[in-house]
C-alpha cells in the first residue's frame, strides 16, 4: 500500500456523523495500488456503517455499505483530496437512498428534462445507489422499432415516435424498481403524465446555456429536433433549445420534484453550473425526492 496516498485519503475523515447520520461499525478497508508507470493509482475502499434510525416509518435498518474502485486516478488528484470528496459524496448518496427507500416502496423514478439535461448520466448513478435498474425510454423505442430515434423521425415522423414513446411509458408504468430516463419531449402528452405519476417524477432543470454547451460539444446526430445544417454549434443549439423550452417549460413543472442546477450551485457557493458533478446532482435529486415523499406521507397521515 502507498502510505502517503492512504494518508491523503484520510479514510476516518469520511465518517462524518453529522453528514451521514451513522455510526461506524468498525468494518472498513482500503487498498491502493500504483500502476506500472507510477503516475496512476487504483483505489478500492469499502466502508460499513450502522445507520441511526431517524424516520418515523417502521423499517428494518440495514447497515450502510459502500465499496468503490477508482481506476487511473492521478496520484496528484488523490493527494489534493479530490478523491476523498468523491468517496464522501458516495457515502452520503448511499445514506440518502436508504432514507427514502421505505417511502419509495419500489416505485419507479422518472427523470424528465430537456435534451442533454443529464437524465441518463444522473439516472445511472441514482439507479446504482438505490439498487434499482436503469432504462432509457428512447432506447426502448429504438429497440421496439428497430431503428435509431433519428431514423424513426426521418422515416416515420414525430407523431409515430410519440405514439411509441407513450406505449413504452405505459409498459414501464407496470414495472417496479426502475430509474427511467425519459425522452426530452415525453412531458408534452398528458397521457404520459398519467403513466409517470404511477411513480415519482423528477425534473432536471438545467439552464439553457449549459445545455447548449453540452449539445455543442457532443453534436446533434442523435437529437433530430436540434439538428442544424450549418453555423455556430452553440448559438444554433441555444436558439432551438429556447424555442422548445418556451413550449414545454410548464409541462416539466408537472414533475413531483425539481432539481435546479442553479440552486445547487448557489448552495455550494459556485457560479458555474457546468462544474457541478453528476454525483452532486444525483444527491440533490434524492433530497428533493425525500422532500416530496415525506410531504406525501404527512398528507396521507392527516387524512
Ligand atoms: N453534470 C454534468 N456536467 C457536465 N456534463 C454532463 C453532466 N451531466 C451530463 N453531462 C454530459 O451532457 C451530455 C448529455 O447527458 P445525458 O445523455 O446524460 O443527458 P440526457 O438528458 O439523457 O440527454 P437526452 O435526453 O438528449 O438523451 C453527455 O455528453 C454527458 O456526458
Ligand atoms: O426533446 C425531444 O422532443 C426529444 C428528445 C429526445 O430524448 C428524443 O426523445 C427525441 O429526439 C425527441
Amino acid at each position: 500500500m502507498d502510505v502517503k496516498a492512504a494518508k491523503a485519503l484520510q479514510l476516518s475523515a469520511l465518517l462524518q456523523p453529522e453528514k451521514i447520520r451513522s455510526k461506524p461499525s468498525g468494518a472498513s478497508s482500503l487498498s491502493i495500488s500504483r500502476e506500472p508507470h507510477k503516475k496512476f493509482l487504483r483505489v478500492s475502499v469499502s466502508v460499513k456503517l450502522q445507520p441511526v434510525r431517524t424516520s418515523t416509518i417502521r423499517r428494518r435498518v440495514a447497515p450502510l455499505e459502500v465499496t468503490r474502485s477508482y481506476e487511473n486516478i492521478p496520484a496528484s488528484t488523490l493527494e489534493s483530496g479530490t478523491c476523498h470528496a468523491l468517496l464522501d459524496e458516495e457515502l452520503i448518496l448511499k445514506s440518502r437512498s436508504q432514507e427514502i427507500d421505505p417511502y419509495l416502496n419500489g416505485r419507479c423514478i422518472y427523470l424528465v428534462g430537456m435534451m442533454g439535461s443529464g437524465k441518463t448520466t444522473v439516472g445511472k448513478i441514482m439507479a446504482q445507489v438505490l439498487g434499482y435498474s436503469f432504462c432509457d425510454s428512447d432506447a426502448l423505442v429504438e429497440e421496439e422499432v428497430g431503428n435509431s430515434v433519428a431514423d424513426i423521425f426521418k422515416h416515420y415522423g414525430e407523431a409515430f415516435f410519440r405514439d411509441k414513446e407513450t406505449e413504452v411509458l405505459h409498459k414501464l408504468s407496470l414495472m417496479r424498481r426502475f430509474v427511467i430516463s425519459t425522452g426530452g419531449g415525453a412531458v408534452i402528452r398528458p397521457i404520459n403524465w398519467k403513466h409517470m405519476h404511477k411513480g415519482v417524477s423528477v425534473w432536471l432543470d438545467v439552464p439553457l446555456e449549459a445545455l447548449a454547451q453540452r449539445i455543442a460539444a457532443v453534436g446533434t446526430n442523435s437529437r433530430p429536433l436540434l439538428h442544424y445544417e450549418a453555423g455556430d454549434a452553440y448559438t444554433r443549439a441555444l436558439l432551438k433549445l429556447s424555442a422548445l423550452f418556451e413550449e414545454r417549460g410548464d409541462s416539466y413543472a408537472n414533475a413531483n420534484a425539481r432539481v435546479s442546477l442553479e440552486k445547487i450551485a448557489a448552495k455550494l457557493g459556485q457560479r458555474d453550473v457546468s462544474k457541478l458533478s453528476p454525483t452532486a446532482i444525483a444527491l440533490e435529486a434524492l433530497e428533493q425526492i425525500e422532500v416530496f415523499l415525506k410531504e406525501e406521507d404527512n398528507n396521507y397521515a392527516e387524512r
